[in-house]
């Protein structure tokens, strides 16, 4: 997967640390009914780059998100993802680049009416993937989220993190090059945003997919940076001598601009007043 995108032509551009780009705003700004929602947005998220986006709430944090995936376009500025830009790209275009994102929604969101299998098949029966392998990787991605038992259950009959796990699995059945996960653990329990975020850290540190993640919730971000996934036991371990994920970043909105840019020591060593009182 990575390779093929290093492989794509013209898909990649070259960014920090010779890692090509995958998501590149530039002075992007966005306004509702004249209300400024982002303003001059700049940051780079480089291939294999995790990268956690905080802010109080009505910073614009999912507006980003919409933007990265062209779901909105800015009003000035330009977005780049794989390389290209897609801000004036026509709709039918942005769909097929949608193809290589996975997203996982901040209530889920899935067909209610439709079992998990469907559910997490949708994209592949969209493709017109053959029943027999859309049937295999439906499986091998419920595996990866450990659920495969509810294969056949409908979304009703799930708990809250289980419908989450199911959207993970939707997100990455088509193996993407980016992932967008907009609040993976908003309105569940600590216990069970922990092992959602032992899921996005396991799809981090084996798959190595660069991704954006919203979060509410600071323990979860946190929790990303300082720690590892171990394959060998399945389970997330911290990162000895209080080592932080090199490939994990912050980007922090407030009020609609980036009030932070860095990695994970940058911002918790600090001396920006807001940024402090934030993280306290
Ligand atoms: N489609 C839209 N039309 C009008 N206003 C919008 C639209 N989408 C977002 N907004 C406004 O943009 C602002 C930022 O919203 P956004 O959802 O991006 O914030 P957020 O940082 O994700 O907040 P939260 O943490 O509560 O999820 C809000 O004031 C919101 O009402």
């Amino acid at each position: 997967m990575a390779e093929d995108l290093l492989t794509r032509p013209n898909s990649t551009q070259q960014s920090a640390g010779d890692q090509p780009s995958v998501v590149k705003f530039d002075n992007v700004s966005i306004a509702f009914d004249r209300k400024p929602v982002l303003e001059e947005i700049s940051f780079t998220v480089v291939r294999g780059e995790t990268r956690i986006i905080l802010g109080p709430a009505g910073g614009g944090k999912s507006v980003l998100m919409k933007l990265a995936n062209g779901l909105l376009r800015p009003d000035s500025g330009t977005i780049r993802i794989f390389g290209e830009n897609i801000t004036s790209l026509p709709e039918r275009d942005l769909f097929k680049r949608r193809a290589r994102i996975g997203m996982v929604f901040q209530e889920s969101a899935l067909f209610d009416s439709l079992s998990v299998e469907d559910n997490v098949a949708y994209r592949l029966h969209e493709e017109h993937v053959p029943e027999q392998e859309a049937h295999a990787r439906v499986v091998e991605a419920l595996k990866f989220v450990e659920l495969e038992q509810a294969i056949q259950k409908f979304p009703p009959e799930l708990s809250g993190g289980m419908r989450r796990r199911v959207s993970i699995a939707r997100a990455i059945i088509s193996q993407p090059d980016l992932i967008l996960y907009d609040s993976p653990t908003g309105g569940l329990d600590p216990i069970t945003s922990t092992t959602i975020v032992e899921l996005v850290m396991k799809q981090r540190d084996v798959s190595h997919t660069t991704s954006l993640m919203i979060t509410h919730r600071l323990q979860d971000a946190f929790t990303l940076a300082m720690n590892r996934f171990n394959p060998e036991t399945g389970k997330m371990v911290p990162i000895p001598d209080g080592g932080v994920d090199e490939s994990t970043k912050f980007l922090v909105l407030n009020e609609g601009k980036v009030v932070f840019d860095g990695t994970t020591h940058e911002l918790v060593s600090s001396t920006d007043p807001w940024l402090r009182a934030y993280l306290s």
